[in-house]
């Protein structure tokens, strides 16, 4: 059954210092590998994300009342946001040590969700488990324990800035839950 978090609900305190050299290299090595399948792989993700936690497809007028997985697979409005997420993330990666960069794309994403799709930030915390635990399944070679830390660091610090923004726009809905 779908359980979709209230922020701060249990979790361990999420202050990482920021990303080694070593973990961004792990980090921009691995994406390299998944960026290659970058169509399938942002299908996999969002299908998962929407399978797992149905309530997040509320946000699409598309697809909202689909269940079964091979229909979403062929939404188009599915397979738009997949890319969507797959380039932003690859842009995230590639400016892993342009802080200023980073913090651009984070705010055009964080803003976007907030101001005009009315997305619930922890929404993006989900997504970047399911990214995670997608990833673990489909690159195991690749996603080893040492990797997938770097990874879930990175995440964690994304999902920082993204309640940032939120925050910074007004949104006031941080501690209600979703589900
Ligand atoms: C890493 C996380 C994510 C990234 C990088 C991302 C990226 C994007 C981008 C670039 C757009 C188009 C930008 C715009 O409208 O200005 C977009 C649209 C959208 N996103 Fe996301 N997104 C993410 C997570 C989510 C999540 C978790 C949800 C909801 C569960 C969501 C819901 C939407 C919706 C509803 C739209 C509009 C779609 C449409 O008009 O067809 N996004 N996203």
């Amino acid at each position: 059954m779908e359980r979709v978090r209230c922020e701060g609900e249990g979790d361990p305190p999420e202050r990482p210092g920021p990303l080694s050299d070593k973990e961004r290299l792990m980090i921009q090595d691995s994406w390299a590998k998944v960026y290659q399948n970058c169509d399938d792989v942002g299908v996999a993700i969002l299908v998962r994300l929407f399978v797992s936690f149905p309530s997040s497809k509320q946000f699409f007028s598309q697809f909202k009342h689909i269940e079964e997985p091979e229909e979403l697979r062929r939404s188009d409005q599915l397979r738009k946001h997949a890319r969507m997420v797959m380039s932003a993330l690859n842009a995230l990666v590639e400016s892993l040590d342009d802080a200023d960069k980073v913090a651009s794309v984070l705010r055009r994403v964080g803003k976007a969700h907030a101001l005009r799709h009315k997305v619930e930030p922890g929404y993006f915390k989900i997504l970047c488990g399911v990214i995670l635990e997608v990833l673990g399944e489909e690159f195991s070679g690749v996603m080893t324990p040492e990797v997938g830390a770097a990874w879930t660091k990175l995440f964690a610090a994304v999902y920082r800035m993204i309640t940032a923004v939120y925050e910074e726009e007004g949104w006031t809905k941080l501690s209600t839950s979703t589900g």
